[in-house]
């Protein structure tokens, strides 16, 4: 399907770029010596922009590694990884919160919001801690299309899980990042909740050329994304395009087979 152009905001550096982040030959190794664990093991990949991609693996495989490296929340060992054309290891600590803060929107399993503010408050408050102005236009348009729009005053406690994700999800919308990382956004959601927010996942993607990257267990919430790259051990072992629900579960399962094989 094609995509709606949608103007982008202050990034021009990378507006040319068809890739919104990329890892070249990144390792991660927590701790030393006998407790020495390679969580990522030379790992390259490319997330390309304006597309929905799910990473997926057995618990340990290194997924929330590779996000956390990717979005500069964790340093990486050897090896690169980038934000558009930006290499995250030359960032001073500063430099890093203020990529993180401009250019990257999180999801999180936790929600995340403020209960003393309003739904609206939570989904302006990044760029208000920003000084930058919420663009009203874009911000209706987030808020319709994740269907909140008669639950702006409401606060956190006054609305279902489903509901508060959804407020997550449009506060990583609003600021129209380069890119929104998100780790098992439907984990505590119901399954027609959890549809919803993926379904709003995916319209971003589609419908405002968002560039998203979700961490799954999930076969039916990966069946949203347009491609699968599945971790095993701390490396990429395979990679799905245009994945369901069922494609998906039948890759696990051979990478099941093997590992029982092997
Ligand atoms: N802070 C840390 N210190 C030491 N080892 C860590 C740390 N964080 C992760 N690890 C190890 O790195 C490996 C990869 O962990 P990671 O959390 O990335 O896996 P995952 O695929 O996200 O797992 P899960 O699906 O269970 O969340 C695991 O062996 C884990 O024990």
């Amino acid at each position: 399907m094609p995509h709606t152009a949608v103007p982008r905001p202050a990034f021009p550096a990378h507006a040319t770029t068809a890739v919104a982040a990329r890892a070249t030959s990144l390792s991660k190794v927590y701790g030393q010596g006998e407790t020495q664990v390679v969580a990522l093991d030379s790992v390259d990949v490319e997330f390309e922009r304006a597309r929905f991609t799910a990473i997926m693996g057995p618990s340990g495989s290194g997924k929330s590694t590779l996000m956390h490296c990717m979005a500069g929340l964790d340093s990486i060992s050897t090896g690169s990884a980038r934000i558009g054309d930006v290499e995250l290891a030359a960032l001073n600590d500063k430099q890093l919160t203020r990529l993180r803060r401009d250019k990257i929107g999180f999801i999180f399993q936790a929600f995340n919001l403020l209960p003393t503010l309003t739904a609206l408050e939570n989904i302006t408050l990044p760029m208000d801690i920003a000084g930058r102005r919420p663009d009203r236009e874009w911000v209706s348009r987030v808020v319709e299309t994740v269907g909140l729009s008669g639950r702006l005053g409401h606060r956190p406690s006054q609305l279902s899980g489903g509901q508060q994700q959804r407020v997550a999800v449009a506060r990583a919308l609003a600021a129209q990042p380069e890119i929104i990382f998100a780790d098992e956004p439907t984990g505590n959601l119901d399954s027609r909740s959890g549809a919803e927010v993926l379904g709003f996942l995916r319209e971003s993607v589609q419908a405002m050329g968002q560039t998203v990257v979700m961490v799954t267990h999930d076969p039916v919430a990966a069946g949203y994304a347009d491609r699968v790259i599945f971790l095993a051990d701390g490396h990429i072992v395979d990679e799905l395009r245009g994945p369901t629900a069922d494609t998906v579960l039948d890759r696990m399962r051979m990478f099941d087979a093997k590992g029982r094989t092997s």
